[in-house]
This record gives structure tokens, C-alpha cells and sequence, in this order.
């Protein structure tokens, strides 16, 4: 499908406020020998301050993406610019929350949460004190001696949010943050989203995310993907839901509705056909 508002529209300076430019980006892999085609032709476009959510069928390069923007990876052919600036190697600029936690083991959250600071050289009692304000602010207070171990999935995450946060950047990469939470604990760290780390910091996010309920109610934008090899076929504008704090009601609304259904076509046309013959919803 071709959608005119595909394609990035800013030359990735900065002026009209662009923290992430992809353009004419393809990426490949080869792995024992065979090559296969993870992206074609890819174009996307991340305003600064707003949620981009990233949906699509499995495989279809969603965390490539995501992957290309930290600088972990480097495509064959097109390019990728960050806050204005060529990304050419890791990228320090943006904090990377990948699928699972990458939460270190042995040392306890206090110490994980407080990581970026203490790499910065920042003082012991400094890094302390920010810690503990963030994970306050996460309602972790009281956990700063537990080791990840001893947390719940929803905890961990939380202390992968403010590690990220503590980093210091202006944008976070997130793969599917939510995904192995239970339905009120992510609805819960959603809000933690949008209010903690989005409306109070001003962070550009980009999210993967399978749900693309959560891909409505949390982006300002949804890109789409098509099946592997992966290229943009939409970019879903979500400006039309007024205030977002209640994220339950917002559901209901037919705004909220109509978005969801549309990204169902694109991403599920067959079950969306399916479904409209026996007359239920997908
Ligand atoms: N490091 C890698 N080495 C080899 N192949 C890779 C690598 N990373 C991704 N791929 C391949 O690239 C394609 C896209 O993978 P990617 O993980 O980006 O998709 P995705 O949309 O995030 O998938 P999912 O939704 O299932 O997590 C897949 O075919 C995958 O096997």
C-alpha cells in the first residue's frame, strides 16, 4: 500500500524536530554462509518528544530497526541519522531496553539503576541519592538492596526504565517492554510510561510492540511494517485521543477503535476478513 505520509519528511537536522531519520535503508544477514533480507528500502521518521510505535509480523525486522538506530548494526545501503548525526558505531545517545532484561545479576538494583552514573565517574553518594530518588519515583523504594533475582518481571523492568533514564539521553529504544506481563501490570507500567518517563522528561521513545492496542493507546505514531523483508507500508497518526490518562476508558472511545481496527487490517487482513464473515472483532 502506498500512503503518503510514509517516508521521512525532515532532512534529519533537527529543524522541524526529528530525532531519528531512516531512509532508503536495506539490511541483510548472512549466517552459515546464507543470506537473507531482514529489510528493503526502509523510511521512517521519529519526531522529537513523541512515542513512535513500531508493529508488524514476526521476523519482519522490527528489532533491526531498532538495532540500526543503537548502532549495533550497519545496513547496506541507505542511512540512518540520530538527533542530526550520521549513526556510524554504537550509539551512546540512546538508551537500548532490549526483549527480557539485561539486568546484571550480582550486582543489586541500587547498583544496576545507578550504573550509567558510576561510568560517568559521578560520585558514590551523588549516584546514590539520584538512584534512589528514580526508583522512588518507580515505586521501588525499599528495593534498593534486592538483586534481580529476588524481583518480580514487572520490577525488573521497572529498574530497566530507570536505569535508562539515569543514562542521561534524550531517547529510548524499547523492544516490546511490556511483553511478558501480566494484562494489569502492563496496563500499569503503560501509565509508569506515559507519565513517568514520557510527559516528565520529554524522552523520544521508539517501541516494538505485538500489541497493537498498546500501539494506539501509548504512540503518537504507529509504523507499520509489511511481512519479511520488512519496508514501511503506513504511518498511523494517532491525534485524535485527547488526554490519554485514562488509558482504560480510553480504549472504549471509537477513535481509539477505529486506529486499532485499521493497524489489524494492514498487519492481519485475513483475520480481519475472517472476522467481519462471523461477525466478531478481532
Ligand atoms: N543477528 C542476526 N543474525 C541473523 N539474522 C538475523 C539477526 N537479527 C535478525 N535476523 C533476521 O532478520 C529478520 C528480522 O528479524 P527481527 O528480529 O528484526 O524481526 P522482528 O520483527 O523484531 O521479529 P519479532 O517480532 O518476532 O521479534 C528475521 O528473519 C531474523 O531471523
Amino acid at each position: 500500500m502506498n500512503d503518503p505520509t510514509v517516508g521521512p519528511s525532515h532532512d534529519g537536522a533537527g529543524p522541524s524536530g526529528s530525532a531519528v531519520v531512516i531512509d532508503g535503508v536495506s539490511k541483510q544477514f548472512t549466517v552459515h554462509g546464507r543470506t537473507s533480507q531482514a529489510l528493503v528500502d526502509v523510511a521512517l521518521d521519529a519526531p522529537r518528544g513523541e512515542i513512535t510505535s513500531l508493529v508488524g509480523p514476526s521476523g519482519c525486522g522490527k528489532s533491526t530497526v531498532l538495532n540500526l538506530i543503537a548502532g549495533t548494526i550497519e545496513p547496506e545501503t541507505g542511512s540512518v541519522r540520530h538527533n542530526g548525526a550520521p549513526v556510524v558505531a554504537i550509539n551512546h545517545d540512546v538508551a537500548y531496553l532490549p526483549q527480557g532484561d539485561d539486568l546484571f545479576p550480582w550486582r543489586t538494583v541500587m547498583d544496576n539503576v545507578a550504573l550509567p552514573l558510576e561510568l560517568r565517574r559521578v560520585s558514590r553518594a551523588a549516584r546514590h541519592r539520584q538512584a534512589r530518588e528514580i526508583l522512588a519515583l518507580f515505586g521501588l523504594a525499599g528495593r534498593e538492596s534486592s538483586y534481580p533475582a529476588q524481583l518480580s518481571g514487572g520490577m525488573r523492568k521497572r529498574v530497566q526504565i530507570a536505569r535508562a533514564l539515569l543514562s542521561g539521553v534524550d531517547t529510548l529504544l524499547m523492544d516490546e517492554p511490556f511483553g511478558a506481563l501480566d494484562a494489569q501490570l502492563k496496563v500499569r507500567m503503560q501509565i509508569d510510561l506515559l507519565e513517568r518517563v514520557h510527559r516528565q522528561t520529554g524522552n523520544t521513545i521508539l517501541f516494538v510492540t505485538h500489541d497493537l492496542a498498546e500501539a494506539v493507546a501509548l504512540g503518537d505514531r504507529v509504523v507499520v511494517f509489511s511481512p519479511g523483508p520488512g519496508h514501511v507500508i503506513h504511518v498511523e497518526n494517532i491525534d485524535d485521543l485527547g488526554d490519554r490518562s485514562d488509558l482504560l476508558s480510553l480504549t472504549e472511545s471509537p477513535e481509539f477503535q477505529r486506529h486499532v481496527r485499521t493497524l489489524w487490517s494492514l498487519v492481519a487482513p485475513e483475520l480481519v476478513h475472517r472476522s467481519a464473515a462471523s461477525g466478531a472483532t478481532p
